[in-house]
This record gives C-alpha cells, structure tokens and sequence, in this order.
C-alpha cells in the first residue's frame, strides 16, 4: 500500500486492527464553555497505554483546556474524562505536566526544583535523591543541579522541567506546547532527546503543539482539533516505523506526505 494509500486507510478515526493496550486516557462526549465561548463540545478519544499521541489545532480552539481538563487542573461540564478507568476530579500523581513556560523557582538550584514534586509528595529522602539523580542524568543535566535557571539557556530550563514532571516517574506525560517557545534547531534536539526517553521508559504521552512536522515525527497518532466550537475533526494513524531517527525518517517520503496531509486539514497547505 502507498503511504497515500495508508494515509486515507488510517484517517477518520481509525484504530489499528490489534489493541492489546487499554486506554489510559478517555473523554466521552465532553464539554466545556466559558461563557458563552464554546471551549469545546463533544469531545470523543482515548489514548492507549504507551501511545504517543499529539494534538494539533489552530490557536483558541480549544488544545490547552482539554489538556487541562485531564490534568485535573479544571472542571468540565458534561460528558466524562478518566484517566486510567477513574474520573478525573484533581491533579493526579500518577501524572506529569510540562507546560510552554516552564515552572521553575528562580532561587532554586536545578536539583531543588526538580525535586519539588518529590517533596510535595513526600518520597523519603534517599529514594528521592536517587529519582533525582536519574532525571538529571536522563536529561543531560547531571552537570547543571547546582545552577539556578537564570543560568540555563532556553533549551536546558525546558529540558529541567520536563525533569520536574518526570521525576515521579509518572505512565502519563501531558505536555502543552513544551517547545513553542524555542528556536529550530534546539526544539529539534529536545524533539529527539523526548523521543529516546518515550522509546526508553515507554510512558502515555499527550503532546500539545502547533508543529505538524513534530507531530508527524513523534507520534503514533495525530488528533486535529477544529474551532468554534472546539472540537476534534480528524484523526491521523502515523505509521512510520520506530526507532525514529531524526534525519532519516525526515527523508522518508511518508513523513512528507504525512505533514501535507496535516495541511491540508489544517488548512496550512493546498
Ligand atoms: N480561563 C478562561 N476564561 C475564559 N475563556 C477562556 C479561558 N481559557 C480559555 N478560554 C477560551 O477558550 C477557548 C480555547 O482556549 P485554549 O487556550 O484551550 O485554546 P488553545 O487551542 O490551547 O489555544 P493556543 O493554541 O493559542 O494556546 C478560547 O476561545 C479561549 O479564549
């Protein structure tokens, strides 16, 4: 079959055909307004146990609150979210967000800053220096726990907070937009350093970005969510094989159909 071929094959909602994993993640027929403004209406997807799935959408329509709502960070009105089978009423320690801006203290060391979760948690003190220790590790940032954030560039406070998500080592990693606010070429390493860490600890992942080329690179499937109301209109299966290599799934001529694809819903591209 053609990638086109796959392409249509995949699109409209889709599954593949084996699901051994269940869903960790699942909204039913959710709403939310604030005031009159329709957040979002009807919103219907799971992601399954270790899928990496990303969600793209022109700005307002709705990506941040959705994330939000699984987050436990804000109520919904009708309709259900479960994380893990339960409903969602609160922040959960079972998972970790990152947002765009990071979270870190100014004047608090990288080590004390990844470690607040931990404490807030209470992770006796020995497991909790070892949890640390590891997230530096995996992130590259073993050399910098003793630096403040002022003293980190761009790339490196990002990577230090998805090191503050990580280190209760939570199945569920939300993410709304971790690397918006980077240059190219800095979002592209973070890309493939989060990608090594998914292949490696094989975590749920729900990726918040405005990048169709991240998403295509990344990810098992691609929700597009539509404004006014908010609401998802298509999803995409990517099919290109793991373990992804920057460069050379890039050259694949799959990927470049699969970003065109985007596009054209997205109404980016002809
Ligand atoms: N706290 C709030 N109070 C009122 N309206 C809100 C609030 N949060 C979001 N909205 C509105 O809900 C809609 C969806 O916003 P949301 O931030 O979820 O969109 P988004 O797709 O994440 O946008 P962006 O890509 O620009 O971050 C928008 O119309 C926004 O103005």
């Amino acid at each position: 079959m053609s990638a086109t071929a796959t392409i249509e094959a995949n699109k409209g909602g889709a599954q593949p055909a084996a699901q051994p994993l269940a869903n960790h993640i699942e909204a039913k027929g959710l709403n939310k307004h604030f005031g009159k403004v329709a957040a979002l209406e009807d919103i219907n997807f799971g992601i399954r146990n270790q899928e990496f799935v990303s969600v793209l959408g022109p700005s307002g329509c709705g990506k941040s609150t959705l994330l939000r709502i699984i987050a436990g960070l804000i109520p919904y009105e009708s309709g259900t979210a479960t994380v893990r089978g339960e409903v969602i009423h609160s922040p959960r320690p079972d998972i970790g967000v990152v947002f765009q801006t990071n979270n870190m203290l100014p004047w608090l060391t990288v080590r004390k800053n990844v470690e607040l979760g931990a404490r807030i948690r209470k992770m006796p003190a020995q497991a909790r220096d070892h949890a640390v220790d590891k997230v530096l590790e995996v992130l590259s940032l073993s050399k910098f726990a003793d630096a403040h954030p002022h003293q980190l560039s761009g790339g490196m406070r990002q990577r230090a907070s998805i090191g503050q998500a990580l280190v209760l080592d939570p199945p569920i990693l939300l993410m709304d937009e971790p690397f918006g606010a980077l240059d190219a070429l800095t979002r592209d390493k973070l890309n493939v350093e989060l990608l090594r860490i998914w292949q490696e600890h094989r975590k749920t992942v729900m990726l918040i970005t405005h990048s169709i080329a991240e998403a295509v690179f990344l990810s098992d499937r691609v929700l597009v969510m539509a404004d006014r109301p908010g609401k998802i209109i298509e999803e995409v299966v990517i099919d290109l094989p793991r373990p992804r290599d920057a460069a050379a799934t890039r050259a694949l001529p799959q990927f470049g159909e699969y970003v065109a694809y985007l596009g054209k819903i997205m109404g980016v591209t002809k």
